[in-house]
C-alpha cells in the first residue's frame, strides 16, 4: 500500500506535466546550450627530471593534487584537468571514502589537510607540481561550527601554503563572494574594495587570499585565486547559503514544492558550474606576466530566488516556492548582489557563456534523466 503510494507520488512529480520547454517533450527537447569557442592559451615550456629518471614537461603535463576533492566541486574539476594533463597526472584526495565511480575516474588518496605530514609524504611521493586547495567548511555549515572551521579553513590553509612553499608548487586556493561583507560595495563589488566578512567561512577566506599574496610577495609561489560566486550544478552542494539555487530544481522534479530559506528579492551573483571549470582552468595556464593581481573576482549572472523560479516555471509551470528565511539570509543580506569581474575579462580573457535561461535548460537536461531512471527503477521495485 505504502509503495504504491510512493510509486504514484513519483510518476506524478516527475513525469505528468514537466514541460520542455514550452510544451516539448524530453525525448525531442535539445537545450540551446552554448558553444565554447576554441582559445589559444599561451603556456612557458620547462622541464624537470622526474624521481625515474626521465624528463616530464611540468607545464603541459604538470601532476595535480586537489584537496577536499569530493565536494560539489572536486570530481568536475579533476576531470576537466585528467581531459587536460592526463587521468593519472591529477590525484584526488579527501577525509571521505570515494564513490565506485570516482575510483574507476582515477587515482584517489585520503588526505586530511590537518595532517602536514601525510600532505608532504603525497607531494614529495607523487612529485606533485600544482596543489588545488578545495577543503573548506562551507558559510553555513561555518557557522554551526566554528571551531572545526577554523581549523579546516585556516590551520589547513597553513599547512597547504607550507607545502607549497617547500615543493615550489603552483598553488590554486578559491575564494568567494563570502570574502566580502555588509561594508562593502554590494552593486557592483570590484575586486579591491572593503573586505569586513562577518563569517567565519568568509575571515578565512579573506586570510586565505592575504596570505597565498603573501607567500607569493615574500617565496615566490604562483599562488592563484578565483573568487566564485554560487556555483550551480547538479552536484550535492556543501552547505553554503547559495545551496537553495541547486535544491529548486530537483523539487521542481519531484514535489514541485520548494521550501525557499531566502527572501524572494535575495539577489546573489551565480554561475553554471562548465563555466567554472573552463575558467578555472584557463585561469591556471595564464603565464604570470598576464596577471595584474593574484585574486580576482568572476561570475556570470545575478538572480533572486523569485527570477529563479519564474524561468524553473517554463519547465515545471506547477513549481511552488514557499519562503521561510532563516539565519542564512543575513549571510546573504551581507554578501554582494552583482559581481564585477572585468579585470578578470581585460587580464586573461575569462568569458562566461551561461545566462539563467541556458543554464535552466542545462541544468533539466542533465537532471531529467536521471529521476526517470530512479522512478523507473521504484516502480520495477513496486512491480516485485
Ligand atoms: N560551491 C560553491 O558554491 C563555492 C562558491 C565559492 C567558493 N567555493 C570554494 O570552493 C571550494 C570547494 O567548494 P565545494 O562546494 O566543493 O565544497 P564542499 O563543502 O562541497 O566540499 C569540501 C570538501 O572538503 C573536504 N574536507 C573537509 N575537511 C577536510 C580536511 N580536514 N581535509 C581534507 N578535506 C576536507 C570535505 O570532505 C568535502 O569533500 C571551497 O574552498 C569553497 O570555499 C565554493
Ligand atoms: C558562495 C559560496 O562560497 C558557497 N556556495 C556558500 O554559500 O557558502
Amino acid at each position: 500500500m505504502k509503495m504504491n503510494v510512493i510509486a504514484g507520488q513519483l510518476k506524478r512529480a516527475v513525469s505528468l506535466g514537466t514541460k520542455f520547454p514550452l510544451g516539448k517533450q524530453l525525448s525531442t527537447y535539445r537545450p540551446k546550450v552554448p558553444v565554447r569557442p576554441k582559445k589559444e592559451v599561451l603556456t612557458a615550456m620547462s622541464s624537470k627530471r622526474s624521481s625515474h629518471g626521465y624528463y616530464r614537461d611540468v607545464e603541459s603535463r604538470p601532476r595535480i593534487l586537489i584537496t577536499g576533492s569530493l565536494g560539489q566541486l572536486g570530481p568536475g574539476l579533476a576531470r576537466i584537468f585528467r581531459e587536460k594533463y592526463g587521468r593519472d597526472n591529477v590525484i584526488m584526495s579527501d577525509i571521505n571514502k570515494a564513490s565506485e565511480s570516482v575510483l574507476e575516474s582515477g587515482p584517489f588518496l585520503f588526505a586530511d589537510v590537518l595532517d602536514m605530514r601525510s600532505l608532504r609524504e603525497i607531494c614529495v611521493n607523487y612529485e606533485i607540481d600544482w596543489l588545488v586547495h578545495l577543503s573548506a567548511l562551507l558559510s553555513a555549515v561555518g557557522e554551526a561550527n566554528v571551531p572545526l572551521a577554523m581549523q579546516v579553513n585556516i590551520e589547513g590553509l597553513h599547512n597547504v601554503l607550507e607545502v607549497a612553499r617547500m615543493y615550489k608548487l603552483k598553488l590554486f586556493i578559491p575564494s568567494t563572494i563570502g570574502a566580502f561583507g555588509p561594508d562593502s560595495p554590494r552593486n557592483p563589488t570590484p575586486d579591491m574594495t572593503i573586505q569586513r566578512p562577518r563569517t567565519i567561512y568568509g575571515v578565512s577566506k579573506v586570510h586565505a587570499e592575504l596570505m597565498g599574496e603573501y607567500y607569493q610577495h615574500k617565496f615566490g609561489i604562483d599562488f592563484r585565486c578565483l573568487r566564485y560566486p554560487g556555483v550551480i550544478s547538479t552536484d550535492q552542494p556543501g552547505g553554503g547559503t547559495t545551496d537553495y539555487a541547486l535544491k529548486i530544481f530537483h523539487d521542481a522534479l519531484t514535489t514541485k514544492v520548494h521550501m525557499c530559506f531566502l527572501k524572494p528579492d535575495t539577489r546573489l551573483p551565480m554561475m553554471y558550474i562548465d563555466d567554472l571549470l573552463t575558467a578555472t582552468c584557463e585561469f591556471m595556464q595564464v603565464p604570470e606576466s598576464r596577471l595584474s593581481m593574484r585574486t580576482y573576482n568572476i561570475g556570470a549572472v545575478d538572480f533572486t530566488p523569485d527570477e529563479l523560479a519564474h524561468e524553473i516555471r517554463k519547465f515545471v509551470p506547477e513549481l511552488e516556492v514557499v519562503y521561510k528565511p532563516d539565519h542564512r539570509q543575513a549571510i546573504a543580506d551581507s554578501w554582494p548582489q552583482k559581481f564585477d569581474y572585468s579585470n578578470a575579462v581585460k587580464d586573461w580573457g575569462y568569458r562566461p557563456l551561461y545566462n539563467l535561461p541556458t543554464l535552466c535548460e542545462v541544468m533539466f537536461q542533465s537532471l531529467m534523466p536521471k529521476y526517470k531512471n530512479r522512478k523507473d527503477q521504484i516502480l520495477e521495485e513496486v512491480k516485485e
